[in-house]
């Protein structure tokens, strides 16, 4: 078999104080995100894609919340770990789509410098990563503006 695809969802809590970063972009906002990284749900949604593609387990494995280490890290360096990773198994990314769930900001004016960012990181050209962006209808904890989450679904080619 020469393809493999996989899912990965993510979701962080809104709060004051923090920055708010997708996809490796820092997006002005009055609130952020809130985790022992970046909390960049993106990056995060698409790490676990990417591994759940190979059966490698989730994020939290690689990245403890627990460790020290990993204390406000910079997402786009745990994506080219598990990039590196998925390579060392043999595999390149055929493609990734993607959705973040936000009510507010308007993402719309960062989604290309998100895909530039990711596609640079995973070695692979902007038009091989799509980003999209959907309010909640102010339902449920993203409508409430609560949390940010993010999907993404990651297929991998044999090389
Ligand atoms: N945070 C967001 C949410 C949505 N968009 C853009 O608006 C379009 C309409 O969103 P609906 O949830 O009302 O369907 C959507 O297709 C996005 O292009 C956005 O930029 N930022
Ligand atoms: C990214 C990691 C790193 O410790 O922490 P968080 O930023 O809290 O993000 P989450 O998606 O809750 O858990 C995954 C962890 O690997």
């Amino acid at each position: 078999m020469n393809i493999r695809i996989g899912n990965g969802y993510d979701i962080h809590r809104l709060v004051s104080d923090r920055p708010l970063i997708l996809g490796g972009v820092h997006i002005p906002h009055s609130l952020g995100l809130l985790g022992h990284s970046d909390a960049d749900v993106l990056t995060h949604a698409i790490m676990d894609a990417m591994l759940g593609a190979l059966s490698l387990g989730d994020i939290g494995h690689y990245f403890p919340p627990s460790d020290p280490q990993w204390a406000g890290a910079d997402s786009l360096v745990l994506l080219s770990k598990v990039h590196q990773l998925v390579r060392q198994h043999g595999w390149q990314i055929g493609n990734v789509d993607s959705v973040v769930v936000a009510e507010r900001p308007k993402l719309k004016p960062h989604i290309e410098k998100m895909r530039e960012t990711i596609a640079q990181v995973l070695q692979v050209q902007p038009n091989q990563v799509g980003v999209k962006a959907t309010t909640n209808e102010k339902l449920g904890p993203t409508g409430r503006e609560e949390g940010i989450c993010a999907y993404a679904v990651v297929l991998l080619e044999k090389f």
